[in-house]
């Protein structure tokens, strides 16, 4: 059969558009709220990580991971066709104190994708808010970032996602001298608490609408729906209450976030800014992740308090718009209500129990204290508990507390609760809501270590599991596993 020559396929498909469908989101706010600017390229880049995941969320053709001009996008060394990069600029209060102007000082957002989604690309050179800092992040941190963004996501905690992190052998001086990289985050948006109080704070009440009608119509639109109140006052209860319950995720997972500022408070209640964090090894309610926090602001047990705290910050730039004080405080109110309600309703799962009950609150009082005592460390005892109910077989549980007798007292009282319900569905509710990976300091640091010297694979490994967190992957047990005596020598500060 002669070959066709005018139906037949070119020799080479030209390649899809990586990334299309850009639109104005944010940037149609205007300049009184961003800088544009391109980012700074950064040479030989390299890939270090990608979630597959993402890429579809995103709409991404298939085999992006391996595309050149992936690569160069992500790393901020060519801009897409349609992005107009910009860096927004925000205020905020730093460890309780008013720091001014701050903003992204090494973020750069490229625009809103089709898929509603915000692509920004932090660590890609300096901005106009960068003041003293050199705009990168460091490979260490934006693998930190990377792994943790997609562990919550997986674990189900709000958060902003993680698409990719590119290095570069670029040097930049931290501690000591390590090397460049950057980190594709997405969200709805990167607003955050701090943008609010920005204009608040320089008595810009025409852009402070602005943001408030910009948030209220893309984000929250019921907050319109009664046309009695103020949809402002609806807007901070809205925001009070997704931060009431992203912290008390937090809680009841264990993971301390370590510089709760309010420039790092989302205003869609993601978790946000991955810096100092850290998950839980042993129970310490006071631990202090955060080795630049000498005052310990930040603790594990002082972040719901610290929340509303950062609300109230929040509560005064909006109230210029609000007009009230009455109604202000009262869209505050129901931030504890709501934090108690669904911190009880996680530790609830947590422990297999599928209706609250009287005695259920003193339960978890009582194992927060023995937890507490001893020390015990925090995912091992969950993940033990949850097959101890599925095999009734508690004594694996018992022998992770010193203190056998308060152990056997508050086993007692548990297992009357236990007793209430069918044990199987409460064990599979329990292996389905306490993981059994996650991403604990010294598990992160392994993997960097193995990714500073040019080898990924740890990486992949670790967020292979960390994808699904409850599923207990034969052969990989010492992910599971108590943490090793050098995990408490890891220092992590601010510096990244
Ligand atoms: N290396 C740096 N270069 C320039 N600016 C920086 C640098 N590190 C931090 N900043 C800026 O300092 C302020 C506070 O930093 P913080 O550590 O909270 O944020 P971040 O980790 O840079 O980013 P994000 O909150 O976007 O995750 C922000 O304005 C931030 O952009
Ligand atoms: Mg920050």
């Amino acid at each position: 059969m002669p070959a066709s020559t005018d139906c037949a396929p070119p020799a080479t498909t030209p390649a899809q558009p990586l990334l299309a469908g850009w639109h104005d989101g944010f940037a149609a706010l205007g300049p009184a709220f961003y800088t544009e600017l391109r980012p700074t390229p950064l040479p030989a880049p390299y890939w270090v990580g990608t979630s597959a995941d993402m890429g579809t969320l995103l709409g991404l053709p298939a085999g992006w991971q391996q595309r050149g001009d992936a690569l160069q996008a992500f790393t901020g060394n060519a801009v897409p066709p349609g992005s107009r990069p910009l860096a927004s600029v925000y205020s905020g209060h730093q460890f309780g104190v008013w720091a001014g102007q701050l903003g992204d000082g090494r973020a750069i957002l490229l625009g809103e994708t089709a898929a509603g989604q915000e692509i920004q690309l932090k660590g890609c050179g300096r901005t106009p808010y960068s003041r003293m800092g050199d705009g990168r992040a460091v490979l260490r941190s934006s693998i930190r970032e990377f792994l943790c963004s997609e562990a919550m996501a997986a674990l189900g905690i709000p958060t902003t996602r993680a698409l990719c992190v590119t290095g570069s052998p670029q040097p930049v001086q931290r501690e000591e001298l390590e090397s460049a990289a950057v980190v594709t985050r997405v969200a709805p948006s990167f607003i955050r608490f701090g943008h609010f109080e920005h204009f608040a704070a320089r008595g810009q009440q025409a852009e402070l609408r602005q943001l408030a009608d910009y948030v209220i119509d893309r984000y929250y639109p019921e907050c319109r729906n009664d046309a009695n109140a103020n949809p402002c006052a609806a807007l901070l209860r809205a925001v009070s209450e997704r931060t009431a319950r992203l912290i008390a995720q937090w809680q009841a997972v264990g993971f301390c976030h370590g510089v709760m500022n309010t420039d790092n408070m989302s205003i869609l209640g993601l978790t946000i800014d991955y810096g100092p964090f850290q998950f839980l090894d042993a129970f310490d309610p006071g631990h202090i992740c955060n080795h630049s926090d000498h005052q310990g602001r930040y603790a594990f047990d002082r972040q719901p308090g610290v929340g509303y705290w950062n609300l109230l910050c929040l509560a005064r730039a909006l109230l210029p718009l609000i007009q009230d004080v009455e109604q202000a405080q009262a869209a505050l109110d129901s931030y504890e209500p709501v934090f108690i309600a669904a911190f009880m309703a996680r530790l609830r799962a947590k422990l297999g129990l599928r209706q609250a009950r009287a005695g259920d609150e003193a339960l978890v009082d009582g194992l927060q204290r023995l937890l507490a005592a001893g020390r015990v460390d925090y995912p091992i005892f969950w993940r033990r508990l949850s097959h101890a109910v599925a095999a009734n077989q508690f004594e694996p549980v018992r022998d992770l507390f010193a203190d056998r007798a308060g152990f056997d007292a508050w086993l007692l009282q548990y297992q009357e609760l236990l007793a209430l319900d069918d044990q199987a569905l409460e064990a599979d509710l329990m292996l389905k809501t306490n993981p059994c990976y996650v991403l604990r300091n010294h598990l992160g640091e392994e993997a960097i270590r193995a990714a500073k010297l040019g080898d990924f694979s740890a990486l992949q490994t670790l967020q292979g599991l960390l994808a699904r967190p409850f599923d207990e992957l034969p052969g990989h047990e010492a992910y599971a596993g108590f943490p090793p005596d050098w995990a408490s020598t890891i220092s992590i500060s601010c510096s990244s």
